[in-house]
């Protein structure tokens, strides 16, 4: 996940830096046959990633380089949490919820969160768990993003702020980081778990029922490659009317829907098999196993 969002975000900056000079990203040089872009100092510039294994650091540096531009200066750290954490303004805890407390005590880490703002993607780790955590001074938000963050299509959630004197400053760079990969949107907390398996895991499931689309298409002989075609980008067009075009789904179901017609043939057979309360439950469930995640005696 952290891969998509930084991903997403040199996506936008690089985006940025080529409309600013008219086309072409501005570059300079430092060192003989080498180019980097020029900095700007109203955009992030640096960008450090941590992992734990080297292997996984290495894995990384490849993909970061074959993005270009901003991709590639990308620094990946195996084992230096500190070391990055001490260097960076803002950071973004994208591990996995059972790893969060040994990550945040390793000895150094809470004085080097001092006075930052620290975002947390993690499913289940709650705003209390993390400021136990850490220092009072460091402010603690939880975020919500979704791997379509990556094409700059994801949906982010983000906890309400606390009312403080960096509040406004914060608000606008949580915005610029996640609204330049997608849509954003402040919530409040006890949301955060239907979020999660609504938008967070949503992509698996809205997968799950494009590939079915896809399946049946097959079945009736189309080949492959142009039934998955045909499903992505209905659901896409779908999609597209309710967000751009403002309609409801039970209007769009409604004017697709002839009477007598091939479409109300096909939605009672999906209505036989309890496809609605089957995709709603499947909701329900995630949401209960991701206020599990992270906590005392839940693995
Ligand atoms: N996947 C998704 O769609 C979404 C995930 N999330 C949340 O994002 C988080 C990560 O999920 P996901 O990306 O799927 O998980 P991954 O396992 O793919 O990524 C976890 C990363 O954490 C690194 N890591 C583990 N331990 C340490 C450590 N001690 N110090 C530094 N880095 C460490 C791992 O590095 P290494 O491999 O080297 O150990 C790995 O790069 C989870 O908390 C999840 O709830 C939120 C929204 C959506
Ligand atoms: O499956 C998970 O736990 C994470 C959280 C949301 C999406 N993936």
């Amino acid at each position: 996940m952290g891969i998509a969002i930084l991903s997403g975000v040199i996506d936008s900056l690089d985006a940025i830096s080529a409309k600013v000079s008219n086309g072409f990203p501005k570059w300079e040089s430092h060192t003989p046959g080498t180019l980097t872009p020029v900095p700007d100092a109203s955009v992030p510039s640096r960008f450090l990633a941590c992992v734990s294994r080297e292997e996984t650091a290495q894995k990384l540096r490849k993909i970061f380089t074959s993005l270009g531009g901003l991709g590639s200066t990308v620094e990946i750290l195996a084992s230096k949490n500190l070391q990055a954490v001490q260097a960076a303004d803002v950071v973004i805890l994208c591990c996995k919820p059972q790893v969060t407390y040994t990550i945040l005590s390793e000895p150094g880490i809470k004085e080097a969160l001092d006075g930052k703002l620290l975002i947390s993607i993690l499913a289940g780790i709650t705003l209390r768990q993390l400021t136990d955590w850490v220092l009072p001074t460091t402010r603690v938000v939880r975020a919500m993003p979704n791997t379509p963050c990556k094409i700059r299509e994801g949906m982010t959630v983000v906890s309400n702020l606390v009312p403080s004197a960096h509040e406004e400053m914060d608000r606008s760079l949580i915005l610029k980081i996640f609204s330049s990969i997608g849509r954003c949107r402040f919530l409040e907390e006890k949301h955060f778990d239907a979020c999660t398996a609504l938008s967070g895991s949503g992509p698996a499931f809205a997968c799950i029922f494009m590939e079915a689309m896809a399946d049946g298409g097959v079945m009736m002989g189309l080949p492959r490659a142009e039934a998955l075609e045909l499903a992505a980008q209905t659901l896409q067009g779908a999609a597209r009317m309710v967000l751009q075009g403002g309609a409801h789904p039970a209007q769009i179901k409604d004017s697709v829907t002839t009477p007598g017609g091939c479409t109300i043939a096909g939605l009672l057979a999906l209505e036989d098999g309890k496809v609605r309360s089957t995709i709603a439950r499947g909701i329900q469930i995630a949401t209960e196993r991701a206020s599990e995640l992270g906590q005392p005696g839940k693995k």
